[in-house]
């Protein structure tokens, strides 16, 4: 990729004080603590964890512990799997009371989105491929890869991923569609897109094509940080059976899924030990995986609000933006989305979470019919004039008009993803 830069980023040449930015990063993008060293010196010497009082006391080891669905709970406990199937039901329809079933409230979305501009995001991992034990294994099915084309024909559709930028691609494979990796931190958007201030903050690159892009990493300064904080990751977990580090660029993931739960706290020590001499780095907890990553203000909330300025539809009433999301790191889209009632976050989960999400969807397969059955048809049928959908419930429709009128009068508020008592499953 040619990189040139067609104005200095305001981002990435901050002449900010040294003991603001040593990284040269924007001030505004710097919401954490900034004191101490921001690099180590040496890839660290793997010597035993501490006591393991840290990762118990700052709740990352609850935070690690939460995974068991409530399915699995009430299998131990009643031993009995139609109790399991009907106790876990019941909870889960609860549930969609408050996140009704985006395929049953799909006539909500489309009265809102009419005379209105679709803009959709999606998640890669668990939103359009199905959680697998290995990452490099989790593939995207072709039907899926299909009806992602068909959405992107008809409406502007990113993809906002914790992957690497490049990682996504590989997955997903189609030219048609927007990509952000690095949980937003690496985004590209074809030049002919740049209509907003944005424009100050990007480089100018290539595409695989040879297409000119536009080029925003606002943790650019972070790369070879994140590159050494990789090294001594995958190091000091070498010898745990079952982990795995990932680079993903401006972030770094540390798997435990496949880890023996009772080495649970010797990674989650072994991680915070590290991360105790990157004070400009911090963990962020998604599925079974601890991520790793820099200190600015930016996350996939901030990814869409960028994307949606850069695409030249920010404050504008006449674009309605749904996020397709299922982790943790997901609900600050949710939460962006939610503000001044702008758009619909939708939350994929087989089990009932806390969410800024609006609505709900329990699988990857539910996934693919919204995007296929409901989005692609529903722009046919509104082209065609056609105002119902036939599968809405009328039962539903009542329960999405309660959840909107609660969603204008301000009364659910926004929770912080902290707050949302999320399992890492
Ligand atoms: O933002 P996403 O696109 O959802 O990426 C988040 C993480 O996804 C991947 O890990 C998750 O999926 C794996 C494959 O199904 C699974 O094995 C793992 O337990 C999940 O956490 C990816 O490998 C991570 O690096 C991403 O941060």
């Amino acid at each position: 990729m040619d990189l040139k830069s067609t104005k200095a980023s305001p981002v990435l040449a901050d002449p900010a004080p040294i003991n603001k930015s040593r990284l040269g990063i924007h001030s505004s993008l710097l919401s954490y603590s900034q004191s101490g060293p921001s690099f180590s010196t040496s890839i660290p010497t793997r010597k035993k964890p501490g006591k393991l009082d840290d990762v118990r006391s700052n709740g990352w080891l609850d935070a690690m512990k939460s995974s068991s669905p409530p399915r699995k709970k009430i299998l131990k406990d009643f031993n009995s799997a139609e109790v399991v199937s009907d106790e876990a039901e019941i909870a889960y329809l609860s549930w969609m009371i408050r996140y009704p079933s985006a395929l049953n409230s799909f006539q909500t979305i489309v009265d809102r989105a009419r005379n209105r501009k679709l803009v959709v995001f999606l998640d890669y991992d668990g939103t359009l491929s199905p959680i697998v034990d290995d990452p490099d294994r989790a593939f995207m099915s072709d039907d899926m890869r299909s009806v992602l084309k068909s959405v992107a024909k008809h409406f502007p559709t990113a993809i906002i991923s914790g992957r690497s930028r490049d990682k996504v691609f590989e997955l997903v494979g189609l030219t048609e569609l927007y990509y952000a990796g690095s949980h937003g931190m690496d985004i590209i958007f074809p030049a002919k897109n740049m209509l907003s201030k944005n424009q100050l903050n990007c480089l100018k690159s290539t595409d695989q094509k040879g297409k000119e892009v536009n080029l925003f990493q606002p943790a650019s300064e972070f790369l070879p940080m994140i590159d050494e904080v990789f090294r001594n990751l995958v190091e000091i977990t070498k010898d745990i059976q079952g982990a795995k580090v990932e680079n993903h660029k401006f972030c770094a993931s540390v798997h435990y899924r496949n880890v023996d739960e009772n080495s649970w706290p010797v990674i989650a020590q072994y991680v915070h030990d590290i991360l105790k001499d990157y004070p400009r780095l911090r963990l962020t907890h998604g599925r079974k995986v601890l991520e790793v990553r820099p200190v600015i203000d930016w996350d996939k909330g901030k990814a869409v609000e960028f994307l949606l300025e850069s695409l030249g539809f920010s404050n504008r009433r006449d674009v309605l933006p749904i996020y397709i999301g299922d982790d943790r790191t997901d609900e600050d889209a949710f939460k962006v989305l939610r503000k001044k009632n702008r758009g619909y976050g939708i939350l994929v989960s087989t089990v009932p979470k806390e969410s800024n999400a609006f609505f709900s969807l329990r699988d990857t397969s539910e996934v693919r019919i919204l995007i296929d059955r409901y989005l692609v048809s529903s722009y046919v049928s509104l082209k065609s004039g056609e105002t119902r959908f036939e599968n809405c419930l009328q039962v539903q429709d009542f329960l999405e008009s309660l959840v909107i009128m609660a969603q204008e009068d301000g009364k659910r508020d926004e929770r912080s993803s902290e707050a949302c008592g999320y399992d890492t499953d």
